[in-house]
């Protein structure tokens, strides 16, 4: 961390209210740290050293909170880790002892800059994690967990949303409609220029290369795997007709939805192709001059999942390989060879 003070926003809600899935968004945008404290925890425990997998193990599947010195070391550590200045804390703090906590260890050392409530119905949170559930592997996405973190929730987590409204930091957000009408509210509340100043992907050369910075989780674990600290790659361009784009290239593209945005997803279907959308459940033929394209880590990933197909004219370039950090250099993204890669 640097002398400024680092920014922090929290992000509170229900189980399943889809902060992880905006946060993915705000942080490829703007270039913001996307911290999840249940991640955190997941992480610490899957580590077969982990002196404190048993408990944390135990808390999650119950839908309990796990000591809150447990979480704020590994919140901590992370934003030292990854050196950045602006965080969004996912799923934290969620009751009194966390916010103690949390006073206690980082305190007045971090700008709490606001809360980000998504108010989700109950209903629609429960069905999106039994929805998840399917193919998240996570032990709580289940009617018997989940009852418990809506206890939880409903007489822990809620009291503290009030206690920070109470301070003027919370700004809510409807959580239950659709994905890119909740995204246009971060920019209603005036974050975009507040509190996400960066971009996400910045271009330093034009033409026939660019070197691009890759913010955010949603090519984990090939691309940016620790999450702190961000990749550069190398985005070979070019003119859309020269190059036929194949399956499983990585690709930079202009996003659908937000012009000059652009993001780095991987193409999972080409034109005429049947792919399975997994969030709306059905069989989607890629219409001609189009490809659908997904990030590798489907939790924290916005793309055609969310907005649908894209043509091909969004596309800009193919990743080629990651040049930092330098452990990183080399770390090879293509599948496919084409015979100008290596000019
Ligand atoms: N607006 C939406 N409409 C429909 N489905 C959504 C929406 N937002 C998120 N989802 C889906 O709901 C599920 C839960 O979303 P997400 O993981 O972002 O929630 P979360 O609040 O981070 O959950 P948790 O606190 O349990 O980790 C995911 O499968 C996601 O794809
Ligand atoms: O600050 C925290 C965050 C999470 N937990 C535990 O993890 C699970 C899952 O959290 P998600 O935010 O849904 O990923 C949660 O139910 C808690 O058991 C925690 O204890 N403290």
């Amino acid at each position: 961390m640097t002398s400024t003070k680092p920014n922090v926003v929290f992000v509170l809600g229900g189980p399943g209210a889809g902060k992880g899935t905006q946060c993915a968004r705000i942080a490829e945008k703007y270039g913001y740290v996307h911290l999840s404290a249940g991640d955190l925890l997941r992480e610490e425990a899957a580590k077969p050293d982990s002196s404190l997998g048993k408990e944390i193990n135990e808390h999650i599947k119950n839908g309990s909170i796990v000591p809150v010195a447990v979480t704020c070391k590994l919140l901590e550590n992370a934003m030292k880790k990854s050196g950045k200045e602006n965080f969004l804390i996912d799923g934290f703090p969620r009751n009194q002892d966390n916010v103690n906590g949390w006073k206690e260890s980082v305190g007045d050392r971090v700008n709490v800059q606001c809360v980000l409530f998504f108010d989700c119905d109950e209903q629609t949170c429960v069905a999106r994690c039994l929805e998840r559930g399917k193919a998240s592997g996570r032990t709580d996405d289940n009617e018997a967990s989940l009852k418990k973190r809506i206890v939880t929730y409903n007489d822990s987590t809620r009291p503290v949303i009030q206690l920070f409204d109470k301070e003027n930091l919370v700004k809510r957000i409807d959580a239950s409609n659709d994905v890119d009408k909740r995204f246009g509210e971060f920019l209603k509340y005036g974050l975009k220029g507040a509190v996400f100043a960066l971009p996400c992907l910045i271009t330093l050369m034009d033409k026939v290369a660019t070197v691009s910075l890759v913010a955010g989780k949603s090519m984990q674990p090939l691309l940016n795997p620790t999450g702190l600290n961000s990749d550069w790659v190398v985005i070979k361009r070019w003119d859309i007709d020269d190059y036929f784009l194949q399956k499983g290239d990585i690709v930079s593209l202009e996003s659908p939805r937000e012009p000059q945005v652009y993001m780095i997803k991987r193409i999972k279907a080409l034109e005429n192709e049947i792919i399975y959308d997994t969030i709306k459940q059905k069989e989607i033929r890629v219409p001609k001059g189009h490809v659908w394209v997904e990030g590798d880590n489907k939790r924290d990933s916005y793309d055609s999942r969310h907005f649908g197909c894209i043509p091909r004219g969004l596309v800009t370039g193919r990743a080629l390989y990651v040049i930092w950090p330098p452990k990183r250099f080399g770390t090879k993204l293509i599948l496919h060879d084409s015979e100008d890669d290596d000019e």
